[in-house]
């Protein structure tokens, strides 16, 4: 008998004009523009990432029994051009849930990134073929493919909750989260940062970035 595969309605796309503007940002400064707190622990970039790129696309959500990739599949079949895949599987390692095949496949779709909450393979092929992939880890032994799972519902990855659509901003730092529903205000407030460090580099650089905020907040008590 086929495994059950609840799906969702699939979200609407973000507008492009939105995209350009977080790919001009960093993860970090997604993270500071929403409070710190924004950020999917424990995953980083395992292959196919180019130095200083940031990859930014909404997630098309998926949750698959951890070790089984067959909803991940199916869900390449019918992902969107632009589409982030975030795979949720607990975070288990012990299982590889793609590999340099669905890598490549991805590419074909215009997936923009592969978001894995547990393991991939393959790790030299998806260097040269496939969409950035971050993950928790690697392992050679690979996926079954019974199912079941689910799309587009809401998942969780590294301890933050992912609905489908909401923007990822995905570099060498890591994978930064934004509801879609607060996108315009946490890119605003990702922009002021940015022009801030800015300004703060300046300083550095000419010798008068303000210190004074430090001793202003410890105590130091000299010891001998
Ligand atoms: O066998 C699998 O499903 C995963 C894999 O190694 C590949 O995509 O190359
Ligand atoms: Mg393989």
């Amino acid at each position: 008998m086929p495994a059950d595969c609840l799906m969702y309605p699939a979200s609407p796309l973000p507008p492009a004009e939105l995209v350009g503007r977080l790919e001009r940002l960093a993860s970090a400064l997604v993270s500071d523009g929403s409070g710190r707190w924004a950020g999917a622990t424990g995953l980083g970039p395992i292959a196919g990432l180019k130095p200083g790129q940031v990859v930014v696309g909404p997630a098309f959500t998926v949750r698959t029994r951890p070790g089984d990739n067959l909803v991940v599949h199916k869900a390449m079949d019918i992902a969107r051009p632009g589409e982030v895949l975030v795979v949720a599987a607990g975070g288990h390692t012990d299982r590889a849930l793609l590999g340099g095949l669905m890598g490549q496949y991805a590419a074909t779709k215009g997936i923009v990134a592969l978001v894995v909450d547990g393991a991939v393979r393959d790790r030299s092929d998806l260097d040269r073929v496939s969409p950035p992939v971050f993950a928790t880890g690697l392992t050679h032994l690979g996926p079954y493919k019974n199912g079941p799972g689910e799309l587009r519902g809401p998942v969780s990855v590294g301890g933050v909750v992912i609905r489908d659509g909401d923007l990822l901003v995905c570099d060498e730092d890591g994978v930064a989260v934004i509801p879609r529903h607060r996108a315009e205000e946490i890119t605003s407030a990702a922009e002021a940062k940015f022009d801030s460090e800015a300004a703060e580099r300046r300083a550095i650089a000419e010798g008068t970035w303000d210190r004074s905020w430090i001793d202003a907040a410890l105590a130091v008590r000299e010891v001998s």
